[in-house]
């Protein structure tokens, strides 16, 4: 326990940043009160501007030169009203909590103590009264044990003697907690935080951020970072820091929008959504992978993990297990490229291109414009090269057309609107120079279509061709007859518009490479979450899709809730046997810091031995299982929802697939504040949430209860994935609900790690 008078001398510390910050707060508050009068300002004379008479050329002119400047004026002024606002909420923050950590360091005899916080404060003498925790120096804080440290400098590394590491709990300015330690960051802060109860939104961790996550945050050499880290350890949060750490690091030439992350759902989304703002960051692009898939395939329904994950559930046979390991391979990526090589000396699948109801170029005449480009062309260039000369062609009809009887009819028919619409404020020294720019644009709308059709590449039938790709592919463990019909079934979705999931970045990547497109060179930063969720196929295209993106890609294998059936062994090997030439860093988090311990060494049991995975010291309860017969286990788990109920507020019923959460939810009394969620769900709304464990993935619960982990439905060794997953949800109570028979997963278990209630008439505690 520290002395009083430290805590005194703390506080009057505190008390003088916040006066300080208050003081600066003031200035901002008083210039944003400026910034917004001078746009409102600025709007309302630039709207008096447009009212200007236009109907004169040279006023017109002026007026536009004008509009022009007010415009430029108006989003200087909104930025400027920007950049205030930003540092009115960082510096209101600090009001709050100014900092969470002090370092004392010596360098060369000189005695110097840092405060870390979420923001740098600078006061009016140039002193650093708060150093942002991503500063340099701030690493010691997070890294540092007592004695010599070193942090990295502009100039290499410096090393300093580290003689006070302090923590603190500060709340509207008043020292809550204080500790000093000599580990990393102690245990005591983080076990107050991680005892709250949960909330709709992640929270940053920054206050309490752990050495290997530190190292996962500061990362800035692989092109490839793979995490893997048992469930809880924090490689979201870790990652959402990174993100923030890496805005903070390349201000002037990274923007939040050249950063994508990958996330699982819609729900995730959301529920990370508050932690960048939080740290005074702008946040990055966030896309599913259905979504990013859904896009690039306009106009195709293309199917999702979660389809997927349930039709699996009624049927999924060897080979079609077979197939789809393959297909989701980087060598049958590697057999595309190989294919586009090769094919380029070959006839493509081309449409025809149609107009008005016949081929304006059929595909003959579109093969023979390919085939006769040279052989030795990168097939990207010969393609580009043949829709050039589609355009060229349809370039020289228009000009043949602008000439002919119908488009002067047209013209002279004309109403005053569409001579508008296609004149605009265009002048023209002569009438036959109207006529002839009207004739044009007449004749360029007549062949829009055909245009686009050209331009967005149409003409090639990517689907037919994904197909004779495919005949030359058949691997020699699967049986011809076999690989045919699925060939055929390929085809058939393709006539219903339907895009299987495991042929959907095959087919995106064979036409990126035959129509060198696709590409999105301004990504800088790419992260995944839940990795073991993409096949590697996927990842490969990925990286051919953000080719200057650097790659972070966390996840756990043994939460493997999508692919355990058909895939085994080391996902991590196959990524990286994936990309020999990627810089790769690979870091492992094995302390799991959600749930309590009972929770997490219960969930520990499920897996192999082996498995390197410590449970961060936080006492509850021993999880609960209960086993009821169908027609009771009704009552046994609105008994329980009752008793967790009386401790926590939000409760989530976890079931193996979103069909028996639908019955399970339509069985449920309205008085119990139920809420089903399924894949379309935006927020997590406190009570009782039903929901599939698929779209718990990466989100957690005050209590979980498992429904129905019988031998029926959970049975098989491929389900302690699920139920691994299902159970590292729950951060203070877990219950698992057996219905008849328990799931041989849990009876061969060692029972001590749980309180086992085999009677529903058991009154509860
Ligand atoms: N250093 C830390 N300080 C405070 N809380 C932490 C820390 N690391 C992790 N946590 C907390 O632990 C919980 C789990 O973190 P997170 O969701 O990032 O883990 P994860 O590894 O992505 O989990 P999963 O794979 O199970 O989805 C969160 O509540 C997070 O705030």
């Amino acid at each position: 326990m520290l002395q009083e008078d430290t805590q005194q001398q703390e506080q009057a510390r505190v008390d003088l940043t916040v006066d300080q910050v208050n003081q600066r707060l003031t200035v901002i508050n008083q210039q944003l009160d400026n910034a917004y009068n001078e746009t409102k300002d600025i709007e309302q004379r630039y709207g008096d501007t447009t009212k200007v008479n236009i109907t004169e050329v040279d006023d017109r002119m002026e007026t536009n030169a004008a509009v022009q400047q007010q415009k430029q004026l108006v989003a200087a002024a909104v930025e400027n009203e920007k950049l205030l606002t930003s540092q009115q909420k960082r510096l209101t923050d600090l009001v709050d909590s100014p900092y969470f950590g002090r370092i004392d360091i010596n360098e060369d005899g000189e005695e110097e103590s840092l405060y870390i916080g979420t923001a740098t404060f600078i006061n009016e003498q140039d002193q650093f009264l708060v150093y942002d925790w991503r500063a340099p120096i701030a690493s010691i804080y997070y890294n540092g044990t007592l004695g010599t440290v070193s942090y990295d400098t502009p100039n290499g590394p410096v090393k300093v003697d580290l003689t006070l590491k302090r923590q603190f709990k500060i709340k509207n300015g008043q020292i809550e907690h204080l500790f000093d330690t000599n580990e990393t960051v102690g245990d005591e802060l983080l076990q107050a935080i991680l005892g709250q109860q949960s909330d709709e939104y992640m929270q940053n961790i920054v206050a309490t951020i752990q050495k290997e996550q530190n190292d996962i945050i500061r990362d800035t050499t692989a092109d490839l970072l793979i995490v893997q880290g048992v469930a809880g350890s924090g490689k979201t949060s870790a990652v959402l820091q990174r993100i923030a750490f890496l805005l903070y690091h390349s201000r002037s030439h990274l923007e939040a929008d050249q950063m994508v992350l990958f996330s699982p759902n819609r729900l995730f989304s959301h529920y990370i959504s508050e932690v960048l703002p939080s740290l005074g960051e702008k946040n990055m692009r966030q896309v599913t992978m259905a979504e990013f898939l859904s896009h690039r395939f306009s106009g195709l329904q293309v199917e999702t993990l979660f389809d997927r994950f349930e039709k699996d559930q009624a049927s999924f046979p060897e080979m079609t297990q077979a197939i789809r390991r393959f297909k989701e391979s980087a060598p049958f990526m590697q057999q595309i490229t190989d294919y586009v090589k090769q094919v380029s000396t070959q006839p493509l699948a081309f449409n025809d291109l149609y107009f008005e109801d016949r081929p304006f170029f059929t595909k003959a005449q579109i093969n023979k414009i390919y085939l006769d480009l040279p052989h030795n062309m990168r097939p990207g260039d010969k393609f580009i090269a043949t829709k050039n000369t589609l355009i060229k062609r349809l370039k020289r009809q228009i000009n043949l057309e602008v000439h002919l009887d119908w488009v002067a009819e047209k013209i002279d028919t004309l109403s005053d609107d569409d001579y508008r619409a296609i004149v605009g404020d265009r002048e023209f020294d002569s009438g036959d120079l109207e006529q002839a720019f009207i004739a044009r644009e007449i004749v360029q709308n007549y062949f829009a279509d055909l245009y686009d059709a050209i331009y967005n590449d149409y003409f090639l039938d990517v689907y037919t061709e994904y197909q004779n790709f495919l005949r030359t592919a058949c691997p020699a463990t699967i049986p011809v007859a076999v690989w045919e019909a699925m060939i055929e079934t390929v085809a058939q979705n393709n006539e219903r518009h339907l895009v299987g999931l495991s042929d959907a970045a095959p087919i995106l990547y064979l036409r990126d490479l035959l129509t060198d497109s696709g590409q999105n060179h301004s990504i800088q930063y790419l992260f995944v979450d839940e990795m073991q969720d993409y096949s590697i196929a996927q990842f490969v295209y990925l990286q051919h899709a953000f080719p200057n993106a650097k790659f972070t890609v966390l996840g756990d294998y043994a939460q493997d809730v999508f692919t355990a059936t058909y895939q085994a062994g080391n996902f991590i090997e196959r990524l990286c046997a994936a990309f020999p030439k990627l810089k790769t860093n690979q870091i492992s988090l094995t302390k799991s810091y959600r749930a309590t311990a009972p929770i997490t060494n219960f969930a520990k049991a499920l897996l192999p031995k082996e498995t390197a995975l410590q449970a961060f010291s936080r006492d509850g309860r021993l999880p609960r299982v209960i086993t009821a017969t169908k027609e009771a286990s009704l009552n046994a788990l609105t008994q329980e929802i009752f008793h967790l109920q009386k401790r926590h507020a939000t409760i989530a019923i976890l079931t193996k697939d979103q069909q028996t959460a639908r019955q399970l939810f339509a069985s449920l009394t309205p008085d119990d504040q139920v809420t089903l969620i399924s894949e379309t769900t935006r927020s997590l709304p406190k009570g009782v949430l039903v929901l599939p464990l698929y779209l718990a993935k990466g989100l957690e619960f005050d209590a979980v209860i498992g429904y129905d982990i019988s031998a029926t439905t959970f049975g098989q060794s491929s389900d302690v994935d699920l139920l691994y997953t299902l159970m590292t949800r729950a951060m203070h109570d877990l219950t698992l609900l057996g219905i008849g028979t328990l799931s041989p997963l849990i009876t061969s278990l060692d029972p001590q790690y749980y309180q086992n209630v085999t009677t529903t008439k058991e009154t509860i505690a």
